[in-house]
């Protein structure tokens, strides 16, 4: 169907096209996709904005300028669309092979012909908004491979999306590997409806919220101590090892020395057993030698530790006592012995299926050096069995990036979120991330991710960012992010066909099983009589006997 005619060709892909006043109907919202004769073939491009003129321009000496064109009515309607590919009657391709020029005749592209071209990927994740009959799917490669990025406002439709493509991959690839930081526990409910997805959560009271809000039962994860590096214990301890305080050198040397003590050539962050009552006497030590008296530093980085110690919620870390019983039972010489305990607890994440890391209700400083601690070890465990050259492909999926990598601020998680953006595609790791700040969020991070699905963003600011740091995304797409309804996504990239506005399916429709992470009905809470809760085994950890007969499961059911 023909709508209007090629008014200018500007940028390096935009048309500027003027629309028959009783076809406007047909492209009334970013999205639609129009054609334009090309040599053997067609120029395929999506409109992006609108410029419509009112009467003042009717009757205003712009009128001339539509002389040549006497089918237009001069209430002028124009549309910015961006030229997104060609079509040369046996296949699709990205890029524009010669422009079209002023005076062209633009067509509607249909229904089919729009089907061939988006409809072939392996991820069905939605619709296109503006020919809603037309599924929407991406290259799996591609969405591993290049990356990718989930952007948006608060409540826009994120976790929605990621379930989406999680689900996709679970039905069609009955040997996927994902691996999720779950920040807020918001995936759990894919437990209920797929069987080869895990949960994990750090034993107590993290792992009963998890169970008495969504039923299901978490299997207790485990970092142990020894794992962590200089950086993932000073997250936790809240010290900047960027900056180089006395603290920071004192737990390095003390990391170096109790590494050491199994192992003479184990630098500070190798992965080499002990325990955290080991690290503490060191530096007590220390404390007491003549030399190190009374100094402030010291006493508050042993009261610190002392602290952290005795925090009840992070015995995953402190105190963990199925690792420890795996590394008591493997015997051997140093450091083989603790790398295979390593290699265990953390080989045991690399199942096929999902692992979701739940790491919900605890404190941020736990969660980011937690995932850093993870990551890092994937990454050991992935890269080492590639050059073995037994290739382990495997997506990492991290919700609320900005608190891993954030922008112009340090965080234990940041460098190897880099670090996986940058080279992850040689070794076979994918990286999704989420974020609802991408202003916050590192912008070498997002610079990587070669596919954006980005959802309603209101603030200019993130938009600029969006902008800035995403290849193939153009001004007037990102502007028109904010008009964009709940579920409705911009995708554009690498593993996307073409450039689309996408309504992203519903995971609860679709799979018949609400997320988790809703907002909280306030008029229904607020108009009838709530139940009261028993929260108290919720509000404090548990002394340590009870802990141990609570214990059902272990690791073991991993390793
Ligand atoms: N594609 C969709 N179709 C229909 N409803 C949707 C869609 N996507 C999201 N919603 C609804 O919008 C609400 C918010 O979705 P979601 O939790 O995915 O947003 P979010 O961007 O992840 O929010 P947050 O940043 O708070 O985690 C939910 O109630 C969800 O059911």
């Amino acid at each position: 169907m023909e709508v209007g005619r090629v008014v200018t060709v500007y940028g390096q892909s935009l048309l500027r096209f003027a629309v028959h006043e009783d076809k406007l109907g047909y492209l009334a919202r970013p999205g639609a996709y129009v054609k334009v004769e090309a040599s053997g073939g067609w120029s395929y491009a999506m409109v992006v904005s609108f410029n419509l003129l009112d009467e003042l321009y009717r009757k205003s000496r712009i009128v001339e300028e539509l002389e040549g064109y006497p089918e237009i009515r001069p209430s002028r309607n124009e549309l910015v669309a961006m030229l997104v590919g060609y079509y040369d009657g046996k296949g699709f391709v990205r890029g524009v092979p010669e422009l079209p020029r002023p005076g062209q005749k633009v067509y509607l592209a249909d229904g089919e012909e729009l089907a061939r071209f988006v409809g072939s990927g392996d991820i069905a994740i939605g619709r296109l908004s503006q020919n809603p009959e037309v599924r929407y799917t991406l290259s799996l490669d591609m969405l591993c491979s290049r990356h990718f990025a989930v952007l948006a406002m608060t409540g826009a439709g994120k976790s929605n999306a990621v379930a989406v493509i999680l689900g996709e991959i679970l039905e069609k690839f009955p040997y996927s590997r994902v691996v999720v930081v779950d920040t807020h526990n918001e995936y759990v409910p894919l437990a209920e409806k797929f069987d080869r997805v895990r949960v994990l959560s750090p034993a107590g009271r993290i792992a009963r919220l998890v169970e008495a809000r969504y039923g299901v039962k978490p299997s207790p994860l485990e970092v142990p101590i020894w794992t962590l590096g200089l950086e993932e214990i000073a997250g936790l301890l809240r010290l900047d090892p960027t900056r180089a305080t006395k603290q920071v050198m004192y737990l390095r040397g003390a990391l170096q020395e109790v590494r050491r003590a199994r192992y003479k050539y184990a630098g500070a962050d190798d992965p080499i057993y002990f325990r955290a009552e080991e690290l503490l006497g060191y530096l007590e030590g220390l404390q007491k030698s003549s030399r190190q008296r009374y100094d402030r530093s010291l006493d508050d980085l042993v009261l610190k530790l002392e602290m952290l110690l005795e925090n009840s919620e992070l015995r995953y870390v402190t105190r963990p006592r199925n690792s420890d019983r795996l590394y008591e039972g493997l015997g051997g010489e140093e450091p083989r012995r603790s790398v295979e305990a390593y290699m265990r607890v953390y080989g045991a994440l690399l199942e096929p299926g999902v692992t979701l890391i739940a790491l919900g209700g605890l404190a941020s400083d736990a969660q980011v050096s937690t995932a850093a601690t993870i990551l890092k070890s994937l990454w050991r465990i992935i890269t080492a069995s590639v050059l073995a050259g037994k290739p382990q492909p495997t997506l990492l999926v991290v919700e609320e990036a900005h608190n891993y990598a954030p922008q112009g601020r340090w965080s234990p998680a940041r460098e190897i979120l880099e670090k996986i953006a940058k080279e992850g595609r040689k070794f076979g790791i994918g990286l999704g991330v989420v974020s609802q700040r991408p202003r916050e969020l590192s912008q070498t991070l997002l610079a990587q991710c070669g596919t954006l699905i980005a959802l309603r963003t209101a603030n200019p600011r993130d938009q600029e960012y969006i902008l800035g740091s995403m290849e193939d995304v153009m001004r007037e797409m990102v502007e028109g992010l904010s008009g964009l309804v709940t579920g409705e996504a911009l995708i554009s990239g690498s593993a996307a066909p073409l450039p689309g506005i996408v309504r992203i399916d519903s995971f609860p429709e679709r799979y018949g099983v609400n997320l988790g992470g809703k907002d909280i009905d306030w008029r229904a809470a607020w108009s009838t009589p709530q139940p009261k809760a028993d929260l108290a085994e919720y509000v404090l950890g548990e002394p340590e006997e009870e802990e141990e007969e609570r214990k059902t499961s272990t690791i073991d059911k991993f390793l």
